[in-house]
């Protein structure tokens, strides 16, 4: 059995938030919008427009809290107390991870407008679950991805880039995650399927990633053809990398590390895809991986801003308990590590982290010579 989640339309254009209620008037004519502030302050009055002038009425709730399962339950009940036909997300992950869940509770259609290119949430069939502190607690695999995603690559242009960065980080770390697990075996279809689409990803991200970020800080930015295939490997082939399932286990050691990192308070300010990063290098040393292929690895963390030491992530107090706390707190699918040819122990991960912050350090401080990506 495999089964693979995908939107019925994924449209990424400059400007699609104008022209919305064209392409989302079919899934209904009374919607519940749910968007973060700082996303509906910037793209909620075209949205409603186009909406209007389709002629969708809208309710609009805010949504800024942690997506937990009493949020989900709480804009729940809103939306079948409103009776609305459709649910329309429109911010981060958050925003997003959290409405998906509500329209499947609803048993209504979704639509997912990303207003930051930060992770792959506006496409995937999963929601991560959080407790109301922050940290992780967990995933919810939903039924399908959203009816629709409307990218508007010009709104995604205009966010501040460090999301950006993030969502490179998040979509780099696919191919390295999916592929260890391959370890020199076949693999099933399904696995191959997800590593093959994770390679393309990172195939796009070595092309054009570190321009494309480069020049997004820019004033006046418009995007361009290499802006679109980035967001389109964040929030597309991202996706569908992780969409790709046939019940078979395999180990996603940097989620794991991020996942452990959420339960440290010293690094909420990160993003899911900062965190990410740093669980990524760490999976590098743990690979075995050493010398001028880490370094060079690295030196393209870095120079998206990503963080590579544990103090850019936030963390100064003990190192030796942060260390021992995240190295504790990674945990595994069962069977996952099984299909790994380096070891993943507590003493192995903890090394790892104390390893990858001490050359994360030197590269920080230019120490180490800057290694051309
Ligand atoms: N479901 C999935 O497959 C999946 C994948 C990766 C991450 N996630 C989840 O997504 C969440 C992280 O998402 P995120 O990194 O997008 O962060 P986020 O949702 O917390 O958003 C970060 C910030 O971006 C701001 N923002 C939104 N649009 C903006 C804009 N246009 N301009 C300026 N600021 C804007 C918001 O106010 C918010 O504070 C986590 O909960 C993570 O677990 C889910
Ligand atoms: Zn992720």
């Amino acid at each position: 059995m495999v089964t693979i989640k995908a939107p019925a339309a994924y449209y990424n254009e400059p400007g699609i938030l104008e022209r919305s209620g064209q392409y989302i008037r079919s899934l209904g004519h009374y919607a519940l919008i749910i968007g973060g502030p700082t996303a509906l302050s910037i793209a909620g009055e075209r949205l409603n427009t186009s909406l209007l002038a389709a002629g969708i009425r809208t309710e609009i709730k805010t949504f800024a809290g942690q997506c937990t399962v009493e949020e989900i339950e709480a804009y729940t009940s809103i939306a079948r107390g409103l009776n609305v036909e459709l649910i329309i997300a429109v911010g981060g992950g958050k925003v997003l991870d959290l409405s998906k869940a509500v329209a499947e509770d609803a048993r209504l259609p979704i639509v997912t407008i990303p207003t930051i290119p930060a992770t792959c949430a506006a496409w995937s069939a999963l929601t991560v679950l959080y407790d109301p502190h922050g940290k992780a607690a967990g995933y919810r695999p939903l039924l399908r991805s959203p009816e629709l995603v409307l990218a508007d690559t010009a709104l995604l242009a205009q966010a501040p880039r460090r999301y950006l960065a993030a969502g490179i980080g998040d979509t780099l770390v696919k191919w390295h995650e999916f592929a260890v697990n391959l370890n020199g075996n076949a693999g099933s279809v399904a696995l191959r399927s997800s590593v093959a689409t994770a390679k393309l990803a990172l195939d796009i991200l070595e092309r054009h990633a570190t321009d494309v970020y480069n020049e997004v800080g820019q004033q006046a930015y418009q995007p361009d053809a290499a802006f679109i295939e980035v967001t389109d490997a964040i929030i597309w082939l991202a996706g569908l990398v992780g969409s790709i399932q046939d019940g078979s286990v395999h180990a996603a050691i940097a989620h794991g590390l991020h996942d452990s990192l959420t339960r440290i308070e010293d690094t909420h300010h990160s993003l899911h895809g900062e965190k990410v990063a740093f669980g990524l290098f760490t999976q590098w040393v743990l690979e075995g991986k050493q010398g001028a292929e880490l370094e060079k690895l690295v030196s393209w963390l870095h120079e998206l801003d990503l963080p590579i030491t544990l103090s850019q992530l936030g963390i100064t107090g003990d190192i030796n308990q942060n260390v021992a706390a995240i190295a504790e707190g990674l945990a595994l699918r069962e069977g996952a590590a099984e299909q790994l040819n380096f070891a993943v122990t507590i003493e192995a991960v903890q090394k790892a982290i104390v390893q990858a912050d001490a050359l994360g350090q030197k590269i920080h401080s230019g120490l180490s010579q800057k290694v051309i990506v």
